[in-house]
């Protein structure tokens, strides 16, 4: 069987050499077949298939009986299999259509994730509407959204919407719409009105929370939660916005930043977000979208110990990124199949 064309020599030589010897101690006796075989089929792409089904995974995974098959786009979904779990991350409509169909077809297959819950993600006004009408106020902290406006057309109005809209300066502009692409993850800063004109909508225009240039990614699969630190953009300051004009492009930002976990921080700005707030954080938008695997991009206002702002929630992100990710992943599959037996009445 092909496990992943996409990765590597050197690794798919280390992966070949795993598989062997977990053959072979199984064969020898020293480990316990599995009893339970779980096939999960995957429709990623390349990029994907590179940074999550790193040897690591794919070598624990096979301990623990957990077999990664690919699946063939130029077959009919149903054909191939049978599947226990399907895992995917593709654009377009024509995909979202297959895999729907295919979730309505076989509901003894668990899809990860359902279309129209990953569609509700792919543009940054839906994508955060959740987090909004939430009620976290009692929670060890607070979370809520940036205050943000959409503009869809004509960007001569949008120094007039900024105004009549009341947001205030600095402004983050993000392309409306999230679809993968490097263009949909360039952001611009937006120093004074004026300039705003330069943008290029459809964008969200957000107002610029200052966080101390840290910035929390929190990883979600299932029940579990991970957090880490990122660097961020800077604080602003008053000063600097007064003298400042004009508007400055970042070509992705997020996922570029080196990690801040191991980083000499402030106490104030290092501390993680509480952990029933985050609980409770997760649990909801879990329910309200529908989705297992996503994560969240938090951040601390400055000079505050429990004020948050949600500002990005990502779909199957880079999860290859995340401390102990094999071992979170297999047993969150394994965890899945396990709930499916339970499900069925005894014989
Ligand atoms: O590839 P990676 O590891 O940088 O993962 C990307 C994520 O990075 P992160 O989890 O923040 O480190 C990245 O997160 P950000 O939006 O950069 O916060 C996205 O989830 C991105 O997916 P897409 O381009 O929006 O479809 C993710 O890209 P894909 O791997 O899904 O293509
Ligand atoms: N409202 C905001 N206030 C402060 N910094 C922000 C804000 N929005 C985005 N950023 C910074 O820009 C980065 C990228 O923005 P994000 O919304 O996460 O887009 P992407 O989907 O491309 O990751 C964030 O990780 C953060 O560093
Ligand atoms: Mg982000
Ligand atoms: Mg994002």
């Amino acid at each position: 069987m092909r496990l992943n064309g996409e990765i590597g020599e050197e690794e798919e030589k280390k992966v070949a050499e795993c598989l062997n010897t977990q053959a072979y101690s199984i064969s020898g006796g020293f480990s316990q077949p599995q009893s339970q075989k779980l096939v999960v089929g995957y429709a990623l792409t390349s990029k994907k298939k590179k940074s999550f089904l790193q040897p690591k995974l794919l070598c624990l995974a096979r301990n623990k009986g957990i077999f990664f098959v690919p699946i063939d786009l130029k077959r009919p979904l149903s054909d191939q299999g049978p599947f226990d779990v399907v895992l995917h991350k593709l654009s377009g409509k024509d995909w979202c259509e297959v895999i729907e169909e295919y979730r309505q077809k076989h509901p003894e297959v668990a899809v990860l994730d359902p279309p129209d819950g990953i569609q509700h993600l792919h543009n940054r006004q839906s994508m955060l509407q959740d987090v909004a009408d939430l009620n976290l106020s009692d929670c060890h902290g607070k979370v809520g959204v940036p205050r943000q406006l959409v503009i869809t057309k004509d960007p001569s109005s949008i120094p007039y919407e900024v105004a009549k809209s009341g947001l205030k300066l600095p402004l983050v502009a993000k392309p409306l719409v999230v679809d993968g692409s490097a263009k949909s993850h360039e952001l611009s800063l937006a120093y004074d009105q004026f300039s705003l004109t330069e943008l290029e909508p459809p964008l969200v225009l957000q107002e610029f929370v200052n966080h101390g240039a840290i910035l929390f990614k929190v990883y979600i699969v299932g029940e579990t939660i991970k957090v880490v630190r990122r660097f961020s953009l800077p604080n602003v300051s008053k000063c600097e916005l007064a003298k400042v004009s004009g508007v400055y492009r970042f070509p992705r930002v997020s996922s570029a930043s080196a990690s801040a976990d191991d980083a000499d921080l402030e106490p104030g700005v290092a501390e993680h977000p509480p952990r029933p707030l985050l609980e409770k954080l997760a649990r909801e938008l879990r329910r309200r979208l529908g989705l297992r695997l996503f994560n969240i991009d938090m951040i601390r206002e400055h000079g505050t110990r429990d004020v948050f702002y949600v500002i990005d929630i990502n779909y199957f992100p880079g999860y290859g990124k995340m401390p102990d990710y094999e071992h979170i992943f297999t047993d969150f599959l394994l965890s899945l199949v396990q709930s499916k037996y339970k499900k069925r009445p005894a014989t």
